[in-house]
């Protein structure tokens, strides 16, 4: 089997969790909460790299009020399945300290990533940092940090789509699936 035909099987057996149309509702609802909370907080957002770059995109338009965008890119999965050490690809430009900082991300699974990256934007002065996530995963064990505002919630499966990969494929698909375990 090639890269190619495994990566198009995968998408083929998958299950589709969530439809196009509920992720846009989804993100819809995340804007509204953040709007009526954040409208007067000036914040930094930061799109976290790679897999929110989707979110981030769609996200944004949604918020009507004076905002900053800056990235920041961690990642700890690669093209696996499942996470090892952090690694730090870029960090945000703009000046955080005493800036009302919001996270967007695509997933919140073990919650190490974010808690890391909450952890450099209060190390570098941010007054308060919240986060935004399109997928918060179910597990059975806490997490190092919690997400302020989910737009949907999943259980303890591997997803792909709206940003998020299949060893670095897929993530241009509209719906989110979850890999068909064997
Ligand atoms: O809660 P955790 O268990 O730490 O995992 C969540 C992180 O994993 C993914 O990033 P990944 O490392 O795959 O990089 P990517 O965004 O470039 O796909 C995802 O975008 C989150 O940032
Ligand atoms: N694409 C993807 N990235 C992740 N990072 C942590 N969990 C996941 C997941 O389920 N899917």
């Amino acid at each position: 089997m090639t890269v190619l035909s495994l990566i198009e099987a995968v998408r083929r057996r998958a299950e589709r969790l969530h439809s196009a149309a509920e992720v846009d509702a989804a993100i819809t609802r995340m804007a509204t909460t953040i709007t009526a909370d954040w409208a007067d907080a000036n914040p930094v957002v930061l799109c976290i790299l790679n897999g929110a770059i989707v979110v981030t995109g769609r996200l944004l338009p949604r918020l009507d009020f004076p905002l900053e965008l800056d990235s920041v890119h961690v990642t700890r999965y690669g093209r696996e399945t499942c996470g090892g050490d952090l690694h730090w690809l870029h960090t945000p430009r703009t000046d955080l300290c005493g800036r009302n900082v919001l996270l967007v991300d695509d997933v919140l699974d073990e919650g190490i990533t974010l808690a890391a990256i909450r952890d450099y934007c209060l190390e570098h002065g941010a007054r308060a940092v919240r986060i935004a996530v399109l997928v918060d995963k179910k597990l059975p064990n806490p997490k190092p940090c919690r997400a302020d505002y989910v737009g949907l919630v999943c259980d303890n499966r591997y997803i792909f789509g709206c940003g998020m990969d299949y060893q670095g494929y897929w993530r241009n698909l509209p719906d989110i699936y979850a890999v068909k375990e064997r």
